[in-house]
């Protein structure tokens, strides 16, 4: 991993707890914030505009170890482009998040990507890709097999996911907590 995730015993616990930075990556509107609100508050909320950056933190019981994630959000907006490494900068986590109802939006994903590929070594961080409204079906214009695939070639994590109806968002934050847990 790109930093350590050091376990942290200060609540006088055997269990160590272990602090995961994760950051969202994506298009504007993808849903990356209501991705993280779902998953921190269990709710939706159709308005969550994200200006620079926000930050959630959540915790989650594994089998050995407490992990708390700190969630930074990013606003896909371009004019912030330039500014987001920052924000990547030490994270042991990306989604990179895309709207399966914009095509578009997964090349933008893939572009992120690249991005990730220039600053980190491939087991310096886990990446996930995310498929996100499958709660649009009819209006979908990425099949689940094309994220899949891209994601196999990319040895990246895949799940495709509704923050609106809540579905596979608690399994994608698990996943990423497991992989980082067996990598720290
Ligand atoms: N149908 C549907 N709409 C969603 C879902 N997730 C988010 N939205 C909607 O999509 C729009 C954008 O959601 P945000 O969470 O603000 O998206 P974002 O990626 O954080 O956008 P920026 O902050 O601009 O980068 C809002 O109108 C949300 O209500 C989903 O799973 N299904």
């Amino acid at each position: 991993m790109a930093q350590q995730a050091m376990p942290d015993t200060s609540l006088g616990q055997m269990r160590p707890t272990y602090i995961y930075k994760v950051v969202l990556l994506g298009s504007t509107s993808v849903g990356k914030s209501s991705l993280a609100y779902r998953y921190v508050k269990n709710d939706f909320k159709e308005s969550l505009p994200t200006v620079g950056c926000s930050f959630f933190t959540q915790t989650l019981n594994l089998e050995v170890a407490t992990v708390r994630f700190e969630i930074w959000d990013t606003a896909g907006q371009e004019k912030y482009h330039s500014v987001c490494h920052l924000y990547y900068r030490g994270a042991h986590a990306a989604l990179l998040v895309y709207d399966i109802s914009n095509k578009e939006t997964l090349n933008r994903a893939k572009l992120w990507l690249r991005d990730l590929e220039k600053e980190f070594l491939p087991d310096e961080i886990v990446i996930a890709l995310v498929g996100n409204k499958t709660d649009l079906a009819a209006e979908r214009e990425v099949a689940t097999e094309e994220g899949e695939e891209f994601a196999r070639t990319k040895d990246l994590l895949f799940m495709e996911t509704s923050a609106k109806s809540n579905h596979q968002v608690n399994d994608i934050f698990m996943a990423i907590g497991e992989l980082c847990d067996s990598s720290s």
